[in-house]
């Protein structure tokens, strides 16, 4: 049985509203651990990372990222599987390349993205500017070098292994850099048509199909804000928790899991504690048991 160990990132740096920074904390003092705890699965809280404060954002944010891939990567070596919760979506950029460094002697990474947006800008691309709206652009090879190459190589991802799920607010720039890679979008009127639960088994394929194993990235903001409203950039007519949930449980049972990212949770938009309850079920549905 691999140890799951879970890594906060403390840092709203990369998005406008600096909410979910607090997200982490929050969800640990919700008694996250206990609520797992109750459903089998048994993580140690390895750290909280905050970001080192720095003048220039993309140094703090480059050098947060440099702090958990390593980290991250030092669990694969060790056989845990590491559980990321954001903070904004920017701490992907370090998890999938701390992923990356210590699997890619045994083959490429595969990704389901599960995201209200696509993520995908570039600097140039950017209409806010906000380093939250690039990771998956990063991680394919795009963008601000220091991001890019972090971990002293790039691109992390291929386009043939990575999918976003629930897409429906995106701008010009990052769907034309997605669609020139190929990368697969099921986009929210996909979702709603076949399914959560039938997409997610096509995500599956595209994430494990020639891959040495994947990893889940979810954007709180991909549920529907109506149900849950606890996140940095609600966007309307998203995925019904249950929905989610119940497509999720196929998550477990892959042996090749990597890793699982949980980003977004923000705690000051939140109503009665039911985004955090949801983040929690989202954990509790994907991770194996192993408190049996
Ligand atoms: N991780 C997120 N919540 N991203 C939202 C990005 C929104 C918008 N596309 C932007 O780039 O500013």
């Amino acid at each position: 049985m691999r140890d799951i160990k879970i890594i906060g990132v403390a840092s709203g740096w990369g998005a406008q509203d600096q909410g979910c920074a607090k997200g982490p904390e929050v969800l640990r003092e919700h008694g996250l651990q206990a609520q797992l705890l109750a459903d089998g699965i048994s993580v140690a809280w390895d750290e909280t990372l905050f970001p080192v404060p720095e003048k220039n954002k993309i140094h703090l944010i480059s050098s947060l990222c440099e702090r958990l891939a390593g980290k991250v990567s030092g669990m694969i070596v060790n056989g845990s599987l590491p559980v990321i919760l954001g903070g904004d979506h920017s701490c992907a950029i370090g998890t999938w390349s701390g992923v990356v460094l210590a699997t890619r002697n045994s083959g490429p990474l595969g990704l389901i993205w599960i995201d209200a947006h696509m993520d995908s800008h570039t600097p140039e691309t950017s209409p806010s500017g906000a380093l939250h709206g690039m990771p998956l652009a990063c991680l394919l090879g795009y963008g601000i070098t220091s991001l890019v190459e972090l971990g002293g190589f790039y691109p992390k991802l291929l386009p043939q292994h990575v999918c976003l799920v629930g897409v429906r607010s995106f701008e010009a720039g990052e769907s034309e850099l997605l669609k020139k890679l190929g990368v697969r979008i099921f986009f929210m009127d996909e979702v709603r048509r076949r399914g959560v639960g039938v997409v997610m088994q096509d995500a599956l394929n595209i994430a494990q199909q020639g891959t040495a194993g994947f990893g889940v990235s979810i954007d709180l903001d991909a549920l529907d804000p109506f149900e849950d409203p606890g996140v940095g950039s609600p966007s309307p007519d998203g995925i019904m928790g249950v929905e989610l949930l119940d497509a999720l449980k196929q998550i477990k049972e892959c042996v090749n899991l990597l890793g699982i990212e949980v980003v977004e949770y923000n705690p000051d938009r939140d109503q009665n504690t039911v985004t955090a309850n949801r983040a929690i079920q989202l954990l509790a549905a994907m991770l194996p048991r192993n408190n049996l």
